[in-house]
């Protein structure tokens, strides 16, 4: 039955991949300009349109089968570098064009000046352009996916003044911390000598209750019973958008957005039921329908605090429990750092039943460098999407109106000129910011070295300071009480995943710590 399901669905993807590809023919897409400048590669001149065709086919199904292998989506992209080195001039072999899903996607890698700059530059006619899929699971008034600059001024605003105001930040890192703690107590002494944990799975299941507990407070509400909910709407961001077909990816995806909007709508009927109990509530759900009550300047709508909702979790939680694992992945790998790492943990010198502050995430120093390192190779989100709406140049080739364009972040973070040794797991690579050095790099190069984690200019990720957070957390909690080595090395990606990730999960034995 489930080989027989998945054939005929094998067959209704083949059929839609023909019926886009034929569809798109007619977008004239290939030629590129008439006023000269080079070819992006592949070089198409005279090329027909029978080759086009062949060509777009052939690009989406090897996309595909990257995808669905163990070695991941980024190997498509890599593949390309390679492959276009040294046709086309100087530049051509950091950009280079395909064909997805029977649209244009031209490949430039951040570590090109000029495609950096677009991010932070925002230029009217490249808007942040995600996939439509994207855009239903999460609503119209979604900050994550929003068109509109307008809006997205507005909702980025509201969502930022009581989001990330301080003292939420020290009570967000606090609850973070009691429930990292709570679940690592349950794998201690005397429950357990040694004993494999799978870093995904605690690192997902620490990081959405966390996040559910900052939307809708203490114990996580109405969503805490619905994380396998959230994660079946992150399974389907990516999926092809068979809406009218039952038992798609993608379909479950949307009934699971249902589930969490009623979910969502319930706890606000119920808020606005007891609306005199407010004062209690100091989680973001409450501050947003407070704002809407006193018709603050920054109010948001009901739906769009819905949809928004909904986002902050889908940003924020499988992406943040991914760079967790890579990181405890590094860490295994790198015995002599680990242990660095614990030497600088103990030397805060916390005894008894202490809870992390501020201030003692503040005093992390070499902590923040390997949290920092780990985030560059992971480099979490490959590529950052943008849509031409009329003809453009950028970095010297001819852009067409409606192709999009993709920055590529791990490009620049694994660029042997901007990072000595970019494989290498290697947290002192950061020792020279704010130590003296920075005289000896010249002002290019430290504008190069910038990390694009976290995406640059107004579309920068509102949760990199709460990401930071529960990734110094996480490492100070697994330092202090375990040592651990991985109990799987099997280096295969999961396929068809949103973000690069190991398909087992990261395993690891951890042998407890005892300390006096
Ligand atoms: C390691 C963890 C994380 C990584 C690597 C990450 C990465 C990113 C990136 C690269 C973008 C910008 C995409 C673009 O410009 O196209 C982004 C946007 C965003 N992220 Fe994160 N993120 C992380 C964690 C979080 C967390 C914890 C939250 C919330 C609690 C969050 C909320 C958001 C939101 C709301 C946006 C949209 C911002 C806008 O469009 O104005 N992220 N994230």
């Amino acid at each position: 039955m489930e080989s027989l399901a998945a054939g005929a669905w094998w067959v209704v993807v083949l059929l839609l991949l023909v019926l886009t590809i034929v569809a798109s023919w007619y977008r004239s897409w290939w030629k590129t300009t008439e006023a000269g400048g080079p070819l992006l590669p592949p070089p198409a001149a005279g090329a027909g349109p029978w080759w086009v065709w062949v060509w777009q086919w052939r690009e989406t199904a090897a996309f595909l089968a990257s995808h669905g292998s163990g070695r991941g989506f980024y190997h498509f992209v890599q593949e390309r570098y390679k492959l276009y080195k040294g046709e086309g001039e100087g530049e051509a072999t950091c950009c280079f064009r395909t064909a997805l899903m029977g649209r244009v996607h031209v490949f430039v890698s951040a570590s090109h000046p000029a495609a950096s700059q677009l991010l932070t530059a925002e230029p009217p006619h490249l808007p942040k352009r995600y996939a439509r899929t994207a855009a239903d699971l999460l609503g119209p008034h979604s900050i994550l996916c929003s068109t509109s600059h307008a809006h997205h001024r507005h909702a980025r605003r509201a969502l930022a003044t009581t989001l990330f105001a301080t003292p939420s930040t020290a009570a967000f890192a606090a609850a973070f911390d009691r429930l990292v703690i709570r679940h690592w107590t349950t794998l201690l002494p005397p429950h357990n000598q040694n004993q494999v944990v799978v870093v995904l799975d605690a690192a997902l299941h620490i990081s959405y209750r966390a996040i559910c507990e900052m939307l809708l407070g203490a114990g996580g509400g109405k969503l805490r019973p619905l994380q396998s909910d959230v994660f079946a709407v992150t399974q389907a961001m990516l999926a092809l958008p068979l809406r009218w077909l039952p038992g798609t990816r993608f379909r479950r995806g949307l009934h699971a957005r249902k589930r969490i909007m009623a979910a969502l709508r319930e706890e606000m009927a119920a808020r606005n039921h007891h609306h005199h109990h407010h004062h209690h509530h100091h989680d973001l759900l409450s501050v947003l329908m407070q704002r809407r009550q006193l018709g603050h300047p920054d109010a948001l709508t009901e739906d769009q605090i819905l949809d928004n909702m909904l986002t902050l979790i889908i940003a924020g939680q499988v992406t943040t429990a991914t760079a967790i694992t890579w990181m405890v992945k590094y860490l295994s790998d790198n015995r002599l750092i680990q242990d660095k790492l614990r030497a600088e943990a103990f030397r805060l010198e916390l005894k008894g039943d202490y809870s992390l502050t501020m201030q003692h995430l503040n005093a992390m120093d070499y902590a923040y460098k390997a949290v920092k390192e780990s985030l560059r190779m992971a480099t979490i989100v490959s590529w950052f999407p943008r849509v031409a709406l009329k003809d453009c140049q950028v970095a010297g080739f001819h852009i067409k109106k409606d192709w999009i364009l993709n920055i590529d972040a791990r490009s620049l973070h694994y660029d042997p000129d901007v990072f000595d040794n970019p494989t290498v797991f290697d947290p002192s690579r950061f020792d020279e910011e704010g130590e003296g050095d920075d005289a000896k790099l010249g002002r290019a190069q430290q504008q190069k070295r910038r990390l694009l984690v976290f995406g640059a200019g107004g579309r920068t990720c509102l949760g990199m300071n709460h990401a930071k957070i529960m990734m110094l957390i996480f490492l100070h909690r697994l330092l202090t009480n375990f040592r651990w080595e991985m109990a799987d090395d099997d280096p295969s990606l999961e396929k068809w995943a949103m973000f690069p990730r190991l398909k087992n999960g990261c395993p690891i034995l951890l042998t407890p710590i005892h300390n006096s």
